[in-house]
């Protein structure tokens, strides 16, 4: 069965640019595509965005047919050569390696999403590669994910369906399944970007007493507009009832959140991280969660992906984890996608990208 499902992968692996989706074309006009830029797309990304690149009529573009599976190293190794445009999504690490064999022709590097972590910065500015990134349009997307994620862990959703399903309901309890209400609460956020103010607008109407933010200096543009408090580190983890990761994943952010924050975190506290799984130890979380030492966790990515069924995280009734969707609507996806394509098509042409990556 695998065999068979990996040979039919094989098959829809197949090219599709303005050649040979044209058909019967003449020399010339077959000449002159030929000398189209040829782009390497690694995944099908969603319908704009290829709409985007196959009416645009400037480039050539090869993709890995499938949303299922990566592309696999080799193959993509394989792919790359001589391109001279890529666009990628947060699976396929850009490094040294895939650099050296896409060549010299690679100019551009579109990713489909607004994390960077999995891009070598560095080897992208050495080389001279322009990178596109998609901010902004999944702003709201990802708030709204977080916010539900917040309250299913908060308010125990998974367990209480669970009870529900599985004979667990008896009689109406005074205590049972409590947890605990964002009203009067203080919500901390670690890392005040676009999608910690976006968050925090939704939760304000859940009558927030108070927001707090750490980050790597104060940014009061933002804060005035959710009127949050610039706090250390330390204040964060002990004022807030609620913590929402919102940072990106940095050398300096790695494991940033450990068990030095969780140990001043207090025991009715909620953590959550939409952010990057590498930014939480998670032996220290786990340690946090099982001894009581916070009350709830809600993740939506963690290290690695998928997290293996057998990881002890799984384990837990106060861990709430989730497949890495905060941005997973079709609109957003979408809107995603077409910007991937639009950067791309700027940046071959040598002009700005709608978002792009200061290297
Ligand atoms: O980096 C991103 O774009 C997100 O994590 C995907 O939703």
């Amino acid at each position: 069965m695998w065999c068979s499902r990996m040979a039919l992968r094989r098959l829809q692996q197949v090219a599709v640019t303005p050649l040979n989706m044209a058909g019967g074309l003449t020399s010339n006009v077959q000449r002159e595509m030929s000398t189209l830029p040829r782009v390497y797309i690694t995944r099908q990304i969603p319908p704009e965005g290829l709409k985007i690149l196959r009416e645009s009529g400037q480039v050539q573009y090869e993709l890995w047919d499938s949303d299922d599976v990566p592309v696999p190293r080799k193959e993509l190794l394989q792919k790359v050569k001589g391109v001279d445009g890529l666009v990628c999504v947060l699976t396929e690490k850009i490094d040294t390696e895939l650099l050296d064999a896409a060549g010299p022709n690679l100019k551009v590097l579109s990713t489909m999403s607004v994390g960077f972590d999995h891009l070598s910065l560095e080897e992208l500015k050495k080389r001279g590669i322009r990178v596109g990134y998609t901010p902004d349009v999944l702003t709201d997307s990802v708030a709204e994910l977080t916010v539900a994620l917040l309250l299913t862990t908060s308010r125990r959703l998974i367990e209480a369906t669970h009870e529900a399903k599985t004979g667990g309901w008896g009689t109406w309890r005074t205590l049972w399944l409590c947890g605990h209400e964002l009203a009067g609460s203080t919500v901390g956020i670690l890392g005040l970007g676009r999608i910690g103010v976006a968050i925090a607008e939704r939760l304000a109407p859940f009558k927030v007493k108070k927001f707090i933010y750490a980050d790597v200096a104060p940014r009061p543009e933002l804060a005035s507009v959710i009127n949050a408090e610039y706090v250390s580190f330390d204040e964060l983890a002990k004022q807030s009832d609620f913590l929402s990761v919102c940072c990106a994943l940095t050398p300096e952010t790695k494991e940033i959140c450990n068990k030095d924050l969780f140990s001043k975190m207090k025991n009715t506290s909620i953590f959550i991280n939409t952010s990057r799984g590498g930014v939480v130890n998670q032996e220290d979380l786990y340690e946090a969660l099982s001894t009581g030492q916070i009350a709830g966790a809600g993740l939506d990515v963690t290290v690695p992906e998928p997290l293996p069924t057998s990881h002890p995280l799984f384990t837990l009734k106060n861990c709430v984890i989730l497949p890495h969707i905060a941005s997973a609507s079709y609109a957003t996806r979408n809107n995603m996608s077409a910007l991937a394509a639009n950067n791309l098509l700027l940046g071959l042409r040598g002009e700005p990208m709608i978002k792009e990556l200061k290297l």
